[in-house]
């Protein structure tokens, strides 16, 4: 009998969202908000059903459907080590719109894409299992997603819930278990599949989101190259605001991209004026809590905060909504951007050392309340992704 949980944090982007996407630095940290998925075998089910609470839907599969899949996938494809995932994908959407026109009605595209993930990464995760080539799936298993985070804002809701779906196949593929998957090589697995389910929504994401939520920490990114983590010593506090404007990441870095094939060398510009600000940001945050006073540094960081926002604001991603929240922070003298692809979702606001004691904090917080934003107080950096125990 398998159980277990899988808790797989949120992200924010300090700096260099976008840029990423054009081989440029990111910095980005976990949040204290999450989601959780609760894995549980079932004895004598020969189903897999999976509950997502923040879709409110569900998906069946019957497990002889699913294996018939790896069958046919294993017959087309002899001896295909998954080195292409291309392939897969193309048959695993061909597979779900069979079963949609089947069963399931018509599914909102947000529901079908996070049922394309859920199929894609078990059918990745039992096609390279280490145990067996030709790995079928044999009892049925119960699979509940909750998440604190709101879907489609920013906060790396996608990122989140494709590294907790993977981590959670590849155990039930024998990849790893709850003891070893904090492993270097795992956490790579479950970092790469989690970047799979990121391109099933976003076509070509940058990676930075999957990493960080993977991994955890305040980390620099660079697409293609990898990552290094920030040695900080104190945890920063950031206002997350929520501007309830949906968005779709993915119609966002489409328009940008369009921005940046019609003027290459002015938004090239922009691109490398984002990456000098992260160099000019790694810095500030590794060595806060170095000296006695970090108070020069954090307004050093306010500046940058700004000039990274009114970048991302000349490539057109703000909204008036976002713009109001700026106003608020800023007649208030705290300093905030937009952060992820922009356009809506969230707004981050820099918070001082022991702003709980700042009145003019609390006026900021029920300001934004009555104008109707979502606020929630947390820190910039933590543990990446975490497995445990379950015991009901
Ligand atoms: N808890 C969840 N349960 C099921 N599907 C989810 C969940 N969270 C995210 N998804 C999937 O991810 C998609 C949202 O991805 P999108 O990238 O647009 O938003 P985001 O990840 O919140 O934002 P960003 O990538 O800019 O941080 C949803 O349409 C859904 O398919
Ligand atoms: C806009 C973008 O940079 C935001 C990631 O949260 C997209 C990406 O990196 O894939």
């Amino acid at each position: 009998m398998m159980k277990f949980q899988v808790h797989s944090p949120g992200k924010v982007i300090l700096h260099g969202e976008h840029a990423v996407i054009y081989q440029k630095p990111a910095l980005a940290a976990v949040v204290g908000l999450g989601t959780t998925l609760q894995f549980r075998s079932v004895a004598e089910s020969q189903m897999a059903i999976f509950q997502l609470k923040s879709l409110n839907s569900t998906l069946e599969i019957k497990l002889s459907n699913f294996n018939a899949f790896l069958d046919s996938f294993r017959f087309k494809y002899p001896g295909d080590k998954l080195e292409s995932t291309a392939k897969l994908l193309e048959e695993v959407r061909a597979e779900l719109a069979k079963e949609m026109e089947r069963n399931m009605g018509t599914q909102k595209a947000q529901n079908q894409r996070a049922f394309v993930s859920i199929f894609y990464l078990l059918a990745g995760a039992v096609l390279t299992s280490p145990i067996e080539p030709n790995l079928k799936l044999s009892q049925g298993f119960q699979v509940q997603v909750d998440s604190e985070l709101n879907v489609g804002a920013g906060l790396g809701s996608s990122a989140s819930y494709g590294s907790a779906l993977a981590a959670a196949f590849l155990i039930l593929a024998g990849h790893f278990d709850e003891k070893t998957y904090l492993q270097e090589e795992n956490l790579a697995l479950i970092s790469h599949w989690a970047y799979e389910s990121e391109r099933v929504n976003h076509g070509t994401p940058s990676g930075v989101d999957n990493t960080v939520c993977t991994y955890g920490g305040i980390l620099r990114f660079v697409k293609g190259q990898g990552f290094q983590p920030l040695r900080v010593q104190k945890p920063l506090n950031i206002l997350l605001v929520d501007s309830r404007v949906g968005r779709s990441t993915a119609d966002i870095v489409a328009k940008v991209r369009h921005l940046s094939e019609e003027f290459p060398l002015l938004i090239d510009a922009i691109w490398e004026a984002c990456e000098q600000l992260v160099n000019s940001a790694v810095p500030l945050y590794e060595s806060f809590g170095n000296g006695q006073d970090d108070s020069e540094k954090f307004e050093k960081l306010e500046r940058l905060f700004q000039i990274n926002n009114d970048l991302l604001k000349a490539i057109g991603v703000t909204h008036p909504k976002l713009e109001q929240i700026f106003t608020i922070a800023f007649k208030r003298g705290f300093f905030s951007k937009m952060t992820g692809a922009g356009a809506g979702g969230y707004a981050i606001v820099l918070l001082p050392e022991k702003y709980e004691c700042n009145e003019v904090y609390w006026k900021l917080k029920a300001e934004l309340e009555v104008a109707g934003f979502g606020v929630h107080v947390t820190t910039a950096g933590g543990d990446g992704l975490r497995v445990s125990s379950l015991d009901d």
